[in-house]
């Protein structure tokens, strides 16, 4: 009998694929006319795929995902986080099914995405994420930790930062952090705005931006399979104070993040200090 791959980064990717294509299959089913249903169809069409592969070939495994109330809530009060199974599973996946879900209703935007993250207890790293794929189906690409993408380049304006060209720097479309624009100004960096925390993070990985910045408010879902994908690159991603991400916590909400070449790293988290320490 065929299935899925067996590896989990490869079984990753194909799930990413496989929820990607039925997003695809919706916008062009459903149309842009009723944002609102668009959205929430996709949510849901994505969110039950991705599930019931997992029951199917991975059924010992916990998950988190962002449409998922169970998981969502383990830190709020009435919720008692022994009787949440993730919290003490030794493999999650960490599932955001559509990110950049205002941005797929918008008919022509490309900067959505299908995250695929697997954290396991026993992991050498600190953020825990041992594979991942980020599905960016209307970029018609995955990007995944099976086959990790080649470091970025790094030109030398962008080193000497201020030279001939400026850094880029990927932020929020609807949601940037209020300090960025000085921060930007200060790096002599300009604001690429997009929407998705994948899209955004892919764009870091593929070198289309230098750097993505963001505060004031994310889950975990929206960033740790991007964050699997460009630490297995080789790039720097950590919260703004330089500490380390983590993942399942008990506590989802994961409010800001730094992800951007190594080579930039400790000149953007002093700006970031200067500007939010
Ligand atoms: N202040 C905030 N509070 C909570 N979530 C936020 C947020 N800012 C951004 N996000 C989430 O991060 C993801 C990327 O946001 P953005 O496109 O603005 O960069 C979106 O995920 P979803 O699309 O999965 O809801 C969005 O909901
Ligand atoms: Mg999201």
């Amino acid at each position: 009998m065929s299935g899925p791959p067996m590896i989990d980064g490869a079984f990753a990717r194909w799930l990413a694929a496989q929820a990607g294509a039925a997003l695809v299959g919706l916008r062009a089913e459903m149309g842009f006319s009723d944002a609102g249903a668009l959205k929430a169809a996709g949510d849901k069409v994505s969110h039950d795929l991705i599930r019931t592969e997992l029951a199917k070939w991975r059924p010992g495994d916990g998950v988190l995902s962002e449409e998922d109330e169970g998981s969502r809530l383990a830190w709020a009060a009435e919720v008692n986080s022994a009787s949440v199974s993730r919290l003490t599973a030794d493999r999650v996946w960490i599932i955001d099914p559509l990110d950049g879900t205002r941005e797929f209703s918008e008919q022509g935007r490309v900067d959505w995405a299908v995250h695929v993250a697997l954290w396991t207890r026993h992991a050498s790293t600190p953020h825990g994420l041992v594979a991942g794929a980020v599905g960016l189906p209307a970029q018609h690409r995955v990007l995944g930790t099976d086959v990790p993408p080649a470091y970025p380049p790094m030109t030398p304006e962008a080193a000497t930062m201020g030279g001939a060209r400026q850094l880029r720097l990927a932020a929020s479309r609807s949601r940037p952090p209020v300090f960025l624009t000085d921060l930007a100004e200060e790096v002599g960096a300009h604001l690429v705005p997009m929407g998705s925390a994948g899209a955004k993070i892919a764009a870091v990985i593929t070198g289309e931006v230098d750097a993505y910045i963001h505060a004031g408010g994310q889950y975990e879902w929206d960033s740790a399979a991007p964050v699997a994908v460009a630490t297995a690159t080789g790039l720097h991603a950590s919260r703004i104070d330089g500490s380390a991400l983590r993942y399942n916590e008990a506590d989802p909400r994961l409010p800001d993040l730094l992800v951007c070449r190594k080579d930039l790293a400790s000149r953007l988290l002093a700006a970031l200090h200067r500007h939010c320490g």
